[in-house]
């Protein structure tokens, strides 16, 4: 499983659920390397975006040519090592992220039996950007997808970010809550376009400042909060944000 680097180990920690409907929850985020999109403000694009990475060499001997290696910033484990890592904390609220973890389905499924076989308390969250469909054996185990589809804010285009499929599928089920990242108050039209085209129930849509510095997030939601209660939609905020900033892996 491939896995962000965060130090010399793989960037698993323990923090508060801060975005969705269990914010709030103690919970063990995973958070897995690669990316199929390529959002302007993914507030963590060292999963996949290593364009302005100083790679690191791989040759230390000071007359040969210096190789980098970009695959340094991805750390490849088993899943039975990412299980150990996971158990050492507390929470039992276990959630899959990224980049994009659905890219790594298949992985992620023998992960989670694996770690009910150790634990069976262990609950386990989505974040994905709603572009993938999850394979069944995964599906079997997952108490809650957080859907995040990207509009074009995003600077992903039309045809990359909207894969009906998959966004279908969430849309049926009923463990999937949306979060849209709203930047502009016009975004809210595009939200309603894909609610009406797939039939995304209303109760299951939360809508999300964009932001990663709490001064950001507080000047959005001056507008987003008048907006979500004229319009009937929950408003879901960053509780890490407010709390520690962009600071990585909290
Ligand atoms: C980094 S993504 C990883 C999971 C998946 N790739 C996705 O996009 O849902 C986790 C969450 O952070 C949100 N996010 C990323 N950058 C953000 C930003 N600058 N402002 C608000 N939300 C952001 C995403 O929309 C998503 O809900
Ligand atoms: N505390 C905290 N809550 C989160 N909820 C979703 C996150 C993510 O990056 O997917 C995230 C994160 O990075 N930190
Ligand atoms: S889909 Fe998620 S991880 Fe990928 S670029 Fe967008 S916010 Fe970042
Ligand atoms: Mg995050």
């Amino acid at each position: 499983m491939k896995l962000a680097r965060h130090g010399t180990g793989p960037e698993i920690f323990e923090s508060l659920q801060g975005e969705g409907l269990s914010m709030g929850v103690p919970s063990v985020f995973v958070r897995l390397s690669l990316c199929n999109l390529h959002c302007t403000w993914c507030d963590t694009a060292y999963t996949w975006n290593w364009t302005n990475t100083q790679y690191r060499h791989v040759n230390d001997t000071p007359d040969a040519p210096r190789k980098y290696r970009r695959e340094e910033e991805i750390i490849e484990l088993d899943c039975e090592s990412v299980a150990e890592l996971i158990l050492k904390f507390r929470a039992r609220n276990l959630i899959f992220t990224g980049g994009e973890p659905l890219l790594q389905g298949r992985e992620l499924a023998r992960l989670a039996a694996h770690l009910l076989r150790l634990d069976p308390a262990c609950r386990f969250e989505v974040e994905t950007n709603g572009t993938l469909r999850p394979p069944p054996a995964l599906d079997a185990h997952i108490a809650q997808y957080n859907v995040s589809p990207k509009l074009s804010n995003s600077g992903n285009s039309p045809t990359e970010r909207e894969k009906p499929d998959a966004i279908a599928f969430f849309a049926r089920c009923e463990r999937a809550w949306f979060k849209f990242v709203v930047a502009n108050a016009a975004d809210l039209e595009e939200v309603r376009t894909l609610q009406n085209r797939y039939d995304i129930p209303q109760s299951r849509i939360l809508l999300m400042p964009e932001g990663t510095s709490p001064d950001e997030l507080r000047e959005k939601s001056r507008w987003l909060a008048p907006l979500c209660l004229q319009h009937g939609y929950r408003f879901g905020d960053r509780l890490h944000v407010h709390l520690y900033g962009s600071k990585r892996g909290v």
